[in-house]
């Protein structure tokens, strides 16, 4: 089951609230084809179900908080094996939040060759995300969560990517640079993989 993602190439694309994420992405499966899984979008998924779990997810995310290590990693995997057999690649974005969710991934699904961190300055991510408040309907784009989620990003996350640096597969894209010149960053990144 799982076998037939270990061949896959797998990126994990990790980086604060608002850095750019999402729209890096996008532009990376239009150029390369990859599978794009956002941990955020399947968990906004399961909210918009109605279902009972669905209820205390959205709990959790509308006070900037990580939902169960568990529960983000059966979706995630759940979703890569049903792409198993047409992926070119898989682009996890927004997992690992914590060190411990990678190497569970690792444990249960595979190795990353990439990690693609997409930098941007906290003042930029908190613009960033009253912006796309306005219009994303998002219940945790908001000042008061946007400050735990940045909290929580540099007390959580962060350590994960120093974590990949000692392995030597973390690779920084500078996403204060409108969203074309970040994509020629990341379009190197990927480049170097082949
Ligand atoms: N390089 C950039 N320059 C200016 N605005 C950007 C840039 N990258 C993303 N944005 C905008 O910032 C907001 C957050 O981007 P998004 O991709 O949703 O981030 P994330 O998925 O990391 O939360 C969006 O409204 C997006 O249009
Ligand atoms: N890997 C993960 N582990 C735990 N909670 C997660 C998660 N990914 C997403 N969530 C929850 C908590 C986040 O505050 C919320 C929104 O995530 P997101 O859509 O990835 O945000 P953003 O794209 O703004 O960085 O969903
Ligand atoms: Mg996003």
């Amino acid at each position: 089951m799982a076998d037939k993602i270990k061949d896959a190439k797998i990126i994990f694309v990790v980086g604060g609230p608002g850095s750019g994420k999402g729209t890096q992405c996008e532009r990376i499966v239009a150029k390369y084809g990859y599978t794009h899984l956002s941990s955020g979008d399947l968990l906004r998924a399961e909210v918009a179900s109605g279902s009972d779990r669905g209820k205390q997810l959205q709990a959790i995310m509308q006070k900037g908080e990580l939902v169960p290590l568990d529960t983000v990693l059966d979706m995630i995997k759940d979703a890569m094996i049903a792409k198993a057999d047409v992926s070119k690649g898989f682009l996890i974005d927004g997992y690992p939040r914590e060190v411990k969710q990678g190497e569970e991934f690792e444990k249960k699904i595979g190795k990353p060759c990439l990690l693609l961190y997409v930098d941007a300055k906290s003042e930029t991510m908190i613009k960033r995300l009253l912006k796309r408040g306005e219009t994303s309907g998002r219940s945790d784009d908001n000042e008061e969560t946007i400050k735990k989620r940045l909290d929580l990003y540099y007390k959580a996350t962060e350590p994960v990517i120093a974590f990949y640096e000692s392995r030597g597969i973390v690779k920084k894209v500078d996403s204060e640079l409108p969203v074309d010149e970040v994509f020629v960053q990341v379009s190197q990144a990927i480049d170097s993989l082949k």
